[in-house]
């Protein structure tokens, strides 16, 4: 086992991550920074130093395959930070992530029949 994960869990719920985060700020006395702007502000930053990290490395083969422990492990934790923050802004703006989300993928699918053709489907639009 990968021991640099403190949490050997299957499935998390963004339920669960929202009541952590809410928690962790409460403690700090951190919700009066917390505000839908700020978290946003903070989001796109997660956004950029997760974007940092496959600058300049060209194409990236899905699975990573040649990249260090080290490197996925710094992605584990910008990716995560982009989720974190995702997740607050979510709650601060009084949003259901999850219900949001799904809902989404309804419309989604609506706008984007599912058919038997190609990728190139993807460009007809
Ligand atoms: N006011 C804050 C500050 C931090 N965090 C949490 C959300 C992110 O998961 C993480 C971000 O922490 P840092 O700002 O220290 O960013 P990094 O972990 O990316 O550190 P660094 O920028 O030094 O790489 O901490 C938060 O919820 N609210």
């Amino acid at each position: 086992m990968d021991h640099t994960h403190e949490y050997p869990i299957k499935d998390v719920s963004l339920i669960e991550l929202r009541d952590r985060l809410a928690e962790f700020a409460k403690v700090r006395g951190w919700e009066q920074f917390h505000s839908p702007r700020n978290l946003l502000l903070a989001l796109v930053g997660e956004v950029g130093e997760l974007s940092e990290i496959f600058q300049w490395r060209g194409e990236v083969a899905k699975g990573l395959p040649n990249w260090s422990s080290s490197d996925k492990e710094h992605l584990e934790e910008e990716i995560s930070d982009v989720l974190l923050y995702l997740v607050q802004l979510a709650d601060v703006c009084g949003l259901d992530l999850g219900r949001a989300a799904l809902t989404k993928i309804v419309k989604n699918a609506r706008k984007y029949p599912a058919c038997s053709c190609p990728s190139s489907s993807l460009t007809d639009n």
